[in-house]
């Protein structure tokens, strides 16, 4: 279905993707996943066109990608929608219009257009909210509006751009489970980038982790956390000078690491999320990376709040 070959990308002396090969099964969710400024975001902006590349190619459904402003050109990126963090949405117009731009701007019949707009406000579960402006709608809400409009031109490539990482776990869960629907239901490719291993394992049939431009390991996402290569041991925690520490938090206590991160002037990561139980019972079990130095005062800050945590072991002891 995606076909990279060679894939060759510098910006100035940064050589941002080297040389990458990979190939994207038709109908499959495939994730990839990486540090910070390993690339993610560049593949998927050379994927639909947004951005050249120096060497290599990109086949979509057999037809190479291109920054061109040709036919062939344009009508290949129209095969492609994208969903990005920030949502992108036109604020100055309601949920049906923003859905129906795409459409509008290629210059579908208006009965073609109302149709389809419809259909797919209603896969996205926004009915109530169809004449809603984005700056009423939660970020969730935004998430679906921009899913939707992403889907009206009948791509058959979806490119997801951390479209959850702006997002509560919750509403994350929620946007995760509509991305998984809707890859059943129509058969679309979808990819998505995302920083917490726990959206790849959630909703990804296929993986691949990118460092530095490189593609470390790829492959089904099952195989990958059974035979848990290096790369991707990495990803789970094994640091220099960091440690990992497992919280589990009520649904109450969200903010806790906004104040801890202000209150002890310390940075972490988030690398893992779960949901565990239901109702009043209900815990979100974070997996959380802070620098060495600051672990005694983070572990005596949370357990003063009555907050469950400890550290966990570097080698072996993956808790995603
Ligand atoms: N337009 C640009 N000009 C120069 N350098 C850029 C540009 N865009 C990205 N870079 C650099 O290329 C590298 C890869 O960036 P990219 O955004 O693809 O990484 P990423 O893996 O998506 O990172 P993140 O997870 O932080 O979003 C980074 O070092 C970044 O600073």
């Amino acid at each position: 279905m995606i076909q990279i070959e060679n894939l060759s990308k510098r910006y100035g002396e940064l050589e941002v993707l080297n040389t990458m090969s990979l190939h994207i099964q038709k109908g499959s969710i495939f994730g990839i996943i990486g540090q910070s400024g390993a690339g993610k975001s560049t593949l998927l902006r050379c994927i639909n066109g947004l951005e050249t590349f120096d060497s290599g190619r990109i086949l979509v459904d057999g037809i190479q990608i291109s920054t061109g402003n040709d036919r062939q050109a344009r009508e290949a990126r129209r095969e492609i929608g994208m969903v990005f963090q920030n949502f992108s949405l036109l604020d100055r117009l309601n949920v049906y219009d923003n859905v129906a731009f795409p459409m509008k701007s290629w210059g579908y019949k208006k009965k073609e257009i109302d149709e389809r707009v419809r259909e797919l406000i209603g896969l996205v579960d926004l009915n109530d909210k169809i004449s809603a402006f984005p700056p009423y709608l939660s970020g969730g809400q935004k998430q679906r509006v921009a899913i939707a409009r992403a889907l009206t031109m009948q791509p058959k490539v979806l490119l997801c751009d951390e479209a959850t990482s702006a997002l509560d776990p919750r509403t994350a869960e929620s946007i995760l489970n509509l991305l998984k629907e809707i890859n059943e239901k129509t058969g679309i490719t979808i990819i998505v980038v995302a920083h917490q291993l726990s959206v790849i394992r959630n909703i990804c049939t296929h993986m691949a982790i990118l460092e530095d431009g490189h593609l470390a390991c790829h492959g089904a996402t099952t195989e990958i956390f059974m035979q848990a290569p290096a790369a991707l041991r990495r990803l789970q925690g094994n640091r220099e000078n960091h440690a990992n520490l497992s919280v589990s938090v009520c649904e109450q206590d969200l903010f806790v690491f906004s104040r801890m991160a202000r209150a002890l002037e310390t940075d972490f990561d988030i690398m893992d999320i779960q949901h565990l139980g239901m109702g009043k019972e209900a815990q979100i079990h974070y997996s959380i990376r802070v620098p060495e130095e600051k672990l005694d005062t983070c572990l005596s800050w949370l357990r003063k709040k009555g907050i469950y945590c400890q550290t966990v072991e570097k080698e072996g002891a993956d808790s995603v």
